[in-house]
């Protein structure tokens, strides 16, 4: 199916903030676009990538298994590799930090093989404002589950943003599944 599905708790708040934790030890930069372009209109955003080797491998695993059990009962895309890091981004209200409407699908070497996005809400609800992840996949706006752990996953082509965090934090981890390209 070409529809979003929610994978409600992925994560528990503790590994939620443990993950956030791994990032910022690892250092956070300004968010780029596919390519490493950067146009602030569009997004704004810090990000940093998890090392799959150390630390934190329990969150690549944890990946995996809710990528194959979703793609088994609802995608059934033919996907052969994980070809990038597993991102995560901090959007802070100072910075108005938003990322406009766009496609994970791009001309680069691995957003061009990009057919599957998973995107985690890491923090708490509770705790920032805005921030709402929104899909247009059939023609009418969608929001993404908030609670705290949840994941939603879509096909890459999707059109998504996020929309201004209007107060607080909001942390998301992003990750992106590859196959042979869509005919
Ligand atoms: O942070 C999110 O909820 C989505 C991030 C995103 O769309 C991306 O990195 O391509
Ligand atoms: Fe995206």
């Amino acid at each position: 199916m070409l529809t979003p599905l929610t994978c409600s708790a992925m994560f528990s708040p503790a590994q939620c903030d443990e993950i956030i934790r791994y990032a910022k030890a690892g250092g956070v930069q300004e968010a780029g676009l596919v390519k490493g372009r950067q146009n602030d209109k569009i997004r704004t955003a810090r990000i940093a990538w998890l090392d799959e080797d150390g630390d934190a491998g329990w969150v690549f695993s944890q990946v995996m298994a809710t990528v194959s059990a979703a793609n088994r009962s609802h995608f059934k895309f033919a996907l052969t590799e994980f070809a990038e890091k597993v991102q995560i981004a901090v959007y802070d209200a100072a910075d108005g930090s938003h990322f406009d409407w766009h496609s994970d699908i791009g001309a680069g070497h691995c957003a061009e093989k990009r057919k599957l996005t998973l995107v985690a809400q890491l923090s708490d609800p509770l705790t920032y404002e805005g921030g709402r992840l929104e899909m247009n996949s059939t023609g009418r706006v969608e929001t993404a589950a908030v609670c705290w752990g949840d994941a939603t996953l879509f096909p890459s082509f999707t059109p998504h943003r996020v929309t201004p965090v209007a107060s607080g934090t909001r942390c998301s981890l992003t990750t992106w599944v590859h196959g042979p390209a869509f005919l």
